[in-house]
């Protein structure tokens, strides 16, 4: 590329940036969301660094801890957990946290914060020590508890449609974090020699239709006539099979492909493996912002009654008419 060429690339729209416009547009926001944003931004690149290295400086492997739900800590499950909590808490406008890998709610010391978060640090655990695509998600709440009191149970359990804001940074091919405030989905990829996350699609709308199909096959005996009655369709149709194992990575790819992703109830997990506050209702968030539905076979995702920090659920989500036809088979 000749320097003329280099030199008409636009520099293109920092994260940081983008933030403001959105907040400079909204009249009388504080910019305390926005500040939120940005306190995710800084976590995520560091993150980045830390899943980028983790070969090099022993961060792979398991840790001699469980988190509250039985499953074992990978050692990037509880560093994404600290660096994630660490900013949030120098940010300042998160007064209390609840993580997949903690039982109770973490208190930031910022009881003026307005915010509240519930974050899956690290998502797709067993991807981590082979180099396959993992992600953090993350889904905002104003808090409905007076500010300056400690938060309680009930500002996590407003339900998904309270969410302000949701998103999820994938560390995949390229790390990307995508998030949305309720008025479009917008993705930004991580430019690594910058240090900086630049707009990169705007306004995400998913295919309406598609063909892939994205669901963890070996628990098929295990599967109720609906979801093998949906399988065999897909079947019939030759529609292609795809699954990470990282739910952020396998709802990313179907998003822009068109297709869905089911985890639907299993022997082993009778409610469904996918955690409501921090897996289920972020991605529905975004999943609706685009066009996108998900559901748990008879209501939406964002419907669901939240009654404590860890709920299952089962999950659909996907190309808006996949999502339907699986819905009428129930
Ligand atoms: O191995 P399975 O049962 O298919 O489960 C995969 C699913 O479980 C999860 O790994 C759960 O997430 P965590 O790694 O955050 O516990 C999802 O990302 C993924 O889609
Ligand atoms: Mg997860
Ligand atoms: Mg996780």
């Amino acid at each position: 590329m000749s320097i003329d060429e280099t030199l008409t690339l636009p520099v293109g729209v920092t994260l940081d940036r983008f933030i403001k416009r959105q907040q400079s547009a909204f009249k009388g926001a504080s910019g305390e969301l926005s500040q939120l944003l940005r306190d995710i931004g800084l976590a995520a690149k560091i993150i980045n660094r830390e899943v980028n290295r983790a070969g090099l400086i022993d961060l792979t492997g398991g840790t001699d801890s469980e988190n509250i739900q039985g499953e074992a800590q990978q050692k990037l499950d509880v560093i994404a957990n600290v660096r994630l909590i660490r900013a949030l808490k120098n940010g300042g406008e998160v007064c209390a946290i609840i993580t997949e890998e903690d039982e109770g709610i973490i208190y930031t010391g910022n009881n003026e914060g307005k915010y509240v978060v519930a974050l899956d640090p690290l998502d797709g655990s067993s991807n981590i020590d082979v180099n396959v695509s993992i992600g953090t998600i993350f889904s905002i709440y104003h808090r409905i508890s007076p500010e300056g009191t400690l938060a309680n149970e009930a500002d996590f359990l407003q339900g998904g449609r309270s969410q302000v804001a949701a998103g999820y940074i994938l560390y995949g091919s390229s790390t990307i974090l995508v998030y949305s405030t309720g008025k479009g989905v917008n993705c930004f990829t991580y430019e690594n020699s910058l240090g900086e996350f630049f707009l990169s699609h705007t306004n995400v709308i998913a295919p309406k239709n598609g063909n892939i199909f994205s669901i963890n096959y070996g628990n098929y005996t295990s599967f109720f006539a609906p979801i093998k009655k949906y399988l065999s369709l897909c079947l019939d149709r030759s529609y292609s099979s795809r699954y990470i194992g990282s739910l952020v990575g396998d709802f990313h790819r179907n998003q822009f492909k068109g297709g869905i992703y089911l985890y639907p109830p299993t022997n082993e997990h009778l409610k469904g493996k996918l955690r409501l506050l921090y897996e289920c209702y972020p991605l529905a968030f975004l999943a609706e912002d685009s066009g996108a539905r998900a559901t748990d076979g008879y209501q939406e995702i964002l419907d669901i009654e939240a009654t404590s920090f860890h709920q299952r659920s089962p999950l659909y989500v996907g190309s808006e008419l996949m999502v339907k036809e699986l819905m009428e088979l129930h």
